[in-house]
């Protein structure tokens, strides 16, 4: 009986002169994420709403975990489409939406409605009224209660008709797209995922890079990231995830820096690389998985060494949050499986056993007057190299 789906906004109704842009970038979300489900869909914009029509046979579950995954859908209604708005068609298709939805349950109602033309022959509250007392006449097992019904039946007349009741919470946030760029630094840990995803639910739309080492890390840990980032994607939509070899760098500061200062300086020249490419790809900013304390290189002084090479702001959304905060997040959109598995990152291999935790700037900036020979040549080399798989 539901061949479509009325989609209600949430903060992007709010935004004036623009919102054509956020409906739009809202459509194009949506037609994403429906594109690997099951069945043809028509995304239609109408009067300051959106509706998804099925156009063939279609998995209603399927398609509601898809639209959940849609920034900027406040909720998701299951809706009866009436090719018609005359009175006497709606009171009987309202019927046939009752017995199937509730069958001869004993229910409470109310009757919501809306009207999209001003001179159409009921006003809101009449319609109300009138589908109301139809209803009641036509089931025994119903009783209005406009004060804490069991149900609310909605119906919006427009040059159509749609009548649903069952409203289904959407994510939230922003369609992704309607807040700029930014460069995701993505691991194949736990966090970065996280983070681009909450960034993302923000209406930014992603570009990522990951950092290897081959043939210190493997085919398998780079693979692992791709798979992330898909999954990430499924939220984000299509983004370009840049693949940097950074196996030369890390050998270099490796033999020629203190090696208590290793992780520090390498994430220096990770952050120094993935600003290069976000300004090649106009983005914005730069997204981290960092937390403060979670590891020596995520203390105050050192997240400090690491924002110092950058001058484009950094968003690190899981700043503030316990592991398991970030856990709790990542199992919800999926990628806390893929991210456990145990395979290699480049900062784990060359890691010191002491590394350490409140790093001087000054004395960092002078441990990396040790690398002024090669360092520039090598980190052209990386940009040179950079390997850009598409995600879609
Ligand atoms: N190989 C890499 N490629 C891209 N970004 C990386 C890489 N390693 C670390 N980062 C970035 O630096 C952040 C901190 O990395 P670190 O390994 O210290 O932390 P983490 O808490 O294990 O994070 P994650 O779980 O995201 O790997 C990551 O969240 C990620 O944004």
């Amino acid at each position: 009986m539901f061949k479509a789906f009325l989609i209600k906004y949430a903060e992007i109704g709010i935004k004036g002169k623009n919102r054509y842009l956020f409906e739009n970038a809202l459509r194009d979300q949506i037609k994403f994420a429906l594109k690997d489900v099951e069945g043809e869909f028509d995304v239609v914009k109408e009067q300051g709403r959106i509706y998804v029509e099925a156009l063939s046979e279609f998995d209603f579950d399927e398609t509601v975990d898809a639209l959940k995954r849609v920034f900027g859908i406040a909720s998701i209604c299951p809706t009866m489409i009436v090719d018609s708005n005359e009175w006497d068609v709606i009171t009987k298709s309202a019927g046939e939406f009752v017995k199937n939805v509730y069958g001869d349950q004993s229910l409470t109602f109310k009757v919501k409605a809306k009207r999209a033309d001003k001179h159409y022959e009921r006003t809101s509250p009449e319609i109300c009224v009138d589908m109301g007392a139809h209803l009641v006449d036509q089931f025994p097992n119903l009783t209005v209660n406009v004060h804490d019904p069991d149900i609310y039946i909605y119906v919006e007349v427009r040059t159509r008709t749609y009548i649903y009741s069952h409203i289904i919470p959407g994510p939230g946030g922003m369609p992704v797209g309607t807040n700029g760029k930014a460069m995701l630094l993505l691991s194949g840990g736990i966090d970065s995922p996280v983070a681009g995803y909450m960034i993302s639910k923000r209406g930014v739309r992603l570009e990522a890079t990951y950092f290897h080492a081959p043939p210190y890390t493997s085919e398998r840990a780079k693979q692992k990231v791709v798979d992330l980032a898909k999954l990430v994607a499924r939220y984000a939509g299509p983004m370009k995830l840049h693949v940097v070899n950074f196996t030369d760098i890390q050998l270099y500061i490796y033999d020629q820096c203190p090696h208590d200062e290793l992780t520090i300086i390498m994430r220096r020249y990770m952050m120094k690389i993935a600003e290069k490419l976000a300004e090649e790809n106009n983005c914005l900013g730069l997204i981290t998985g960092e937390s403060i304390g979670q590891v020596a290189s995520q203390t105050m002084q050192s997240l400090a060494a690491t924002n110092d090479v950058c001058t484009m702001p950094v968003y690190r959304p899981v700043i503030g949050f316990d592991k398991q905060d970030i856990v709790d997040i990542a199992e919800k959109i999926n990628t806390y499986e893929t991210s456990i598995q145990p395979y290699e990152d480049c900062c784990t291999i060359f890691v010191a056993k002491h590394p350490v935790t409140k790093p001087s700037l000054k004395v960092i900036r002078k441990s990396e007057l040790n690398l002024e020979e090669k360092i520039d040549s090598l980190l052209e080399e990386a940009l040179n190299t950079v390997e850009t798989i598409l995600i879609d």
